[in-house]
């Protein structure tokens, strides 16, 4: 199957390198996780492909959309791409949604800027998203506002509002971290069917390793700007062939209990 993006040795440099030649290849259909400990670069990776780098950064090697080279575009190019292909999930719901604007306002905002669809056709496939996502009473919920739902339905409204516009590929920066451990697992489970669903690119960004083995397809480990290891799943877990990755997998707290024999 062809890539819908690719990364192709993808450098950055803010005042020093950060990012030092960085692959990866996004499916549709398919979770690609970005695993590695805190400062490793995933995040610059994933802010990369959407254009928002600090604008002291200087880059290297090539993203592409299908054939559209998006490293280097003008931002007002970037912005069409940016929520209609190329759509993100924050690890923040609350600060990712606007806290005075009901969620009907702010997923029909977007649909109507991207699609062009009006008023009334916006309203009907927001309270479709919503009912895809599985907030509860989604007709009633387009007229509430983001305080009144609880932190796991506010991330789902949030992937409602980035699948709104049908985008190809979904940056999913710690989608679940900042979530109760009871909802995360509902969250992870909906990223997955959406994905296979939506035959969607999902580049899943996370330090947890758990959270990889829940629902990547394949995972690449980053380790000081540099991808160590990148395999499908089944073998990450089973016969991890970099040092760095049996350290993260070790630290997992089912490997602890194992070596406890406990
Ligand atoms: N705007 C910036 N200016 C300078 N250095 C930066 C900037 N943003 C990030 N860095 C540095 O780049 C490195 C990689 O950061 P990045 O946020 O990509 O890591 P990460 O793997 O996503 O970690 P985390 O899980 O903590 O977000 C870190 O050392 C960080 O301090």
């Amino acid at each position: 199957m062809s890539a819908i993006l690719t990364i192709d040795d993808l450098t950055v440099d803010i005042g020093r390198p950060l990012v030092k030649g960085v692959s990866l290849e996004l499916q549709p259909g398919r979770i690609q996780g970005l695993a590695g400990e805190s400062g490793s670069g995933k995040t610059l990776t994933s802010l990369a492909v959407l254009g928002l780098l600090p604008r002291q950064a200087r880059t290297g090697g090539s993203i592409r959309l299908g054939d559209t080279q998006i490293l280097g575009m003008k931002r007002r190019e970037l912005n069409r791409i940016r929520g209609h292909r190329v759509a993100m999930v924050f690890q923040d719901p609350s600060s990712a949604l606007h806290p005075q604007l009901t969620v009907g306002h702010q997923l029909t905002d977007h649909m109507r800027t991207h699609l062009g669809l009006s008023r009334s056709a916006a309203r009907d496939r927001a309270a479709e998203m919503l009912e895809r996502v599985k907030v509860p009473a989604a007709a009633e919920a387009l007229g509430r506002y983001p305080h009144q739902f609880s932190g796991g339905q506010r991330q789902r409204i949030c992937i409602a509002i980035a699948l709104a516009c049908d985008p190809d590929v979904l940056l999913a920066d710690e989608p679940t971290t900042a979530l109760d451990v009871t909802v995360q697992a509902g969250i992870l489970q909906l990223l997955r069917d959406l994905a296979t669903e939506r035959e969607l690119a999902v580049l899943l960004v996370t330090h947890d390793l758990g959270v990889m083995s829940a629902v990547a397809d394949d995972v690449a480990v980053m380790r000081d700007g540099r991808i160590v290891e990148a395999t499908d799943r089944a073998s990450l877990f089973s016969a991890p062939q970099h040092e760095y990755t049996r350290s993260l997998l070790a630290a997992l707290p089912g490997s602890r209990l194992e070596e406890d024999g406990s």
